[in-house]
């Protein structure tokens, strides 16, 4: 009987959590009272955006993830369905869910690692560019958020046009007196799967055995491959250097084109981003030698932000490589890039600063 009373109280307990009362009289959305809190030791992560199309499947993705230990979904629409749905998933990260404006700081707080892809997607016709109006305020308000609540957080920017949105990211935290710019990274690792991607298929090899460096930024001709330095070392003709720099270049275009005004890349953006968590909380850890491409502060050229392979630590991203050896195909791409990317970065700047 003891038993039965227990297991009844424990029943009546989950119960009373899964009524809206007792969801509206909690700011926050989750089981406080159960006992399974998971246990596990791990890393804090808040992904803001989580209802949405990166969102949902960077949600499942890191819930998998046996580094994470709490994982806070936050939305400012559907985050309840999504965290209900993601939260019966038998993995060791217990998930909270967020929603809307008056919860993003409950979302924030203890937060080691906050993941962001919140804010429109290109259509058809549109540069990255064109999603400056709105995103740009969208990233404002949730790096504010995180300069108050989880100032010591590693941010992953996936937000577009990224060029522009992590220099207002700099901005906003440098203006709370909280910027660490080793801790502030553009995601750009879904330009390396694609190029790793169209390379193998080139080559005739696994992509997975495959290493492209990517520089630069993340929009047209600011994504540089640099295929002068793949690994396993290869050669290609002008026509391949041709083909595959420009479908790199291209590939977000590819994805827009082909979802006809549905949106752009999900599936394979949450794939790179949970690679990139991945990686970022594997050197928080102390991993050695983990190493990613993002778009960063950077000595490495004349501008404030560049995308190259960066060594990620305990600290964030500890060290920032340089480019090595460029062919002139590449010096030439890297001009072109260059121009692009400072009219992108100050708009960013003065974003803030006007
Ligand atoms: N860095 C990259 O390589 C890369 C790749 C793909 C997409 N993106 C960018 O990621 C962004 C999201 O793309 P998506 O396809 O997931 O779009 P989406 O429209 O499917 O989802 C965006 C989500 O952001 C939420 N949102 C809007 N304003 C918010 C706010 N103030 N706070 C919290 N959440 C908010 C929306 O409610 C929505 O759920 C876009 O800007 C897109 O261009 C970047
Ligand atoms: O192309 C886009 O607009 C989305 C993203 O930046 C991508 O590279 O897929």
């Amino acid at each position: 009987m003891e038993f039965r009373g227990d297991a009844n109280q424990r029943i009546a307990r989950i119960s009373a959590h899964l009524t809206p009362q007792m969801e509206a009289k909690n700011s926050v959305i989750g089981r406080e009272n159960c006992r399974a809190k998971g246990g596990n030791p791990g890393f804090k992560v808040a992904i803001l955006g989580a209802a949405g199309g990166i969102g949902q499947s960077l949600s499942l993705l890191m819930k998998m993830n046996p580094l994470v230990s709490l994982l806070h979904l936050y939305d400012v629409v559907n985050a309840p369905g999504v965290t209900a749905d993601v939260s019966h998933m038998d993995t060791g990260a217990v998930v909270r869910g967020f929603l809307g404006a008056k919860q993003l700081e409950d979302a924030l707080t203890g937060m080691d690692l906050v993941i962001i892809p919140a804010g429109i997607p290109r259509k058809p016709g549109m540069t990255r560019d064109d999603l400056f109006k709105i995103n740009a305020g969208i990233v404002k308000t949730l790096c504010e958020g995180v300069a108050k609540c989880c100032p010591n957080a590693i941010v992953n920017l996936i937000s577009n046009p990224v060029n522009s949105t992590v220099p207002i990211a700099a901005e906003v935290f440098k203006k709370a007196g909280t910027y660490d710019p080793k801790k502030l990274l553009g995601v750009t690792t879904l330009d390396v799967a694609r190029a790793n991607t169209f390379v193998a298929e080139v080559l005739g090899l696994d992509p997975r055995e495959v290493d492209v460096p990517v520089v630069g930024g993340h929009a047209g001709v600011t994504i540089l491959p640099l295929l002068s330095q793949v690994k396993p070392p290869s050669s290609f003709t002008p026509q391949e250097i041709e083909y595959l720099t420009n479908r790199i270049q291209n590939g977000g275009t590819e994805v827009v084109e082909a979802k006809a005004g549905a949106g752009s890349a999900t599936l394979s953006m949450a794939y790179a981003a949970a690679k990139f968590a991945d990686a970022c909380l594997r050197g928080l850890r102390g991993d050695a030698n983990v190493v990613e491409c993002s778009f960063v502060a950077s000595q490495v050229t004349e501008l404030a932000f560049f995308a190259t392979k960066v060594r990620l630590g305990r600290t964030g991203a500890e060290e920032v490589y340089q480019l090595g050896p460029l062919n002139e195909y590449e010096r030439i791409g890297l001009e072109k890039a260059k121009d692009e990317l400072a009219g992108s970065i100050q708009k960013g700047v003065e974003f803030i600063r006007k």
